[in-house]
């Protein structure tokens, strides 16, 4: 007892005097300011988080990569409270600066059906406005993190779930599931954040054919076309290789990393919060047509009715 404690309070000071040596040697070499530059030092610390019903924060202390696994029976549908407790997910893990974060489902069949009809359909304006500005919070966050990410998709993931995926850097899926951003099927048009992903995943080309034909693909053309990077057979050895991605970052400096991915993103978050407020003002005019509240209530009754 006497030995952990004394073994647990010395890593602990030694990590703050190994940063606090670390933040003199880098800040005065890089005339960085200190607070910016403790953003970027490695992590040295993990947490676990504390228990959210709706998303579940899995960190392990050894590697330091959190397994972040979405509970929303029976289809992971993007609520706004599904949304607020990712927000907050993603904020703790940055705040601890963990290694990696591993976004996957606990569905067995399904990573994310996308956005909930129910906050699309008939929708009172005050909450849809709180829903897509979290959904906006959700993809800045996610998109941007300063620690590398990856998506174990476990099951189907039309449209949003397709979005939470080209969210992250690396993606693994397993074999006979659809992925895709199906929202012109729809009536709807896909957002700016959500367009911007897709070109960072695959080429413009295809792209603009996936995103205007609304195409769900089979695991199998979602590799063809580079949509995903592997396919995993089931979700244990998903995560597995997802880690496997995610450990080759150990032998790159986090500084670097972290910035060079900032720097490549930085155009794509920049657009978007340059326009939140427009960006929420076309897709609630675009909601509220009757003609896609009458698609959207007869895409529901299609799928009760399956
Ligand atoms: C203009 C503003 C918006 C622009 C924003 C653009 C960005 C994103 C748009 C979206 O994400 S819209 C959502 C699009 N999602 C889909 O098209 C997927 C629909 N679902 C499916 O295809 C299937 O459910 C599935 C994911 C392939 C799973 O199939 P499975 O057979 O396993 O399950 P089901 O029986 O179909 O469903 C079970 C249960 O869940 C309900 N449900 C399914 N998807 C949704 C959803 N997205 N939102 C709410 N509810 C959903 C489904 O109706 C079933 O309900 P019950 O019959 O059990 O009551």
């Amino acid at each position: 007892m006497l030995l952990t404690l004394f073994e647990s309070h010395t890593h602990f000071f030694l990590s703050m005097f190994q940063k606090m040596i670390l933040t003199k040697i880098i800040s005065n070499t890089l005339s960085l300011h200190k607070k910016q530059l403790i953003e970027w030092l490695p992590a040295v610390r993990y947490f676990s988080s504390p228990t959210n019903p709706l998303v579940n924060v899995d960190v392990n202390d050894k590697s330091g990569i959190a397994v972040v696994t979405m509970n929303r029976k029976p289809v992971n549908g993007l609520s706004l409270e599904l949304f607020e407790a990712m927000s907050k997910a993603l904020d703790d893990l940055e705040n601890n600066r963990i290694r990696g974060a591993i976004l996957t489902s606990s569905c067995p069949t399904v990573f994310s059906a996308g956005l909930d009809l129910n906050e699309l359909y008939q929708p009172d304006k005050k909450r849809f406005k709180a829903f897509w500005t979290t959904f906006q919070d959700v993809w800045l966050k996610l998109y941007g993190s300063s620690f590398p990410t990856a998506a174990a998709i476990n099951g189907h993931a039309p449209a949003g779930g397709c979005f939470l995926a080209i969210s992250c850097e690396y993606r693994v899926m397993c074999p006979d599931y659809k992925i895709g951003l199906n929202e012109t099927r729809l009536g709807i048009i896909a957002p700016i954040f959500l367009r911007a992903s897709m070109r960072n995943t695959v080429s413009n080309r295809e792209a603009e054919k996936a995103l205007t034909l609304g195409t769900l693909y089979s695991t199998e053309d979602a590799l063809k076309i580079g949509l995903i990077d592997e396919i995993a057979i089931y979700k244990v050895k998903a995560i597995e290789r997802c880690e496997n991605f995610l450990a080759q970052f150990n032998n790159v400096s986090s500084i670097a990393r972290s910035f060079t991915k900032r720097s490549l993103r930085q155009k794509d978050l920049e657009e978007l919060e340059n326009c939140r407020e427009e960006d929420f003002n076309i897709f609630w005019s675009n909601l509220i047509e009757p003609s896609v509240q009458k698609q959207i209530g007869d895409y529901m009754q299609s799928l009760k009715k399956k």
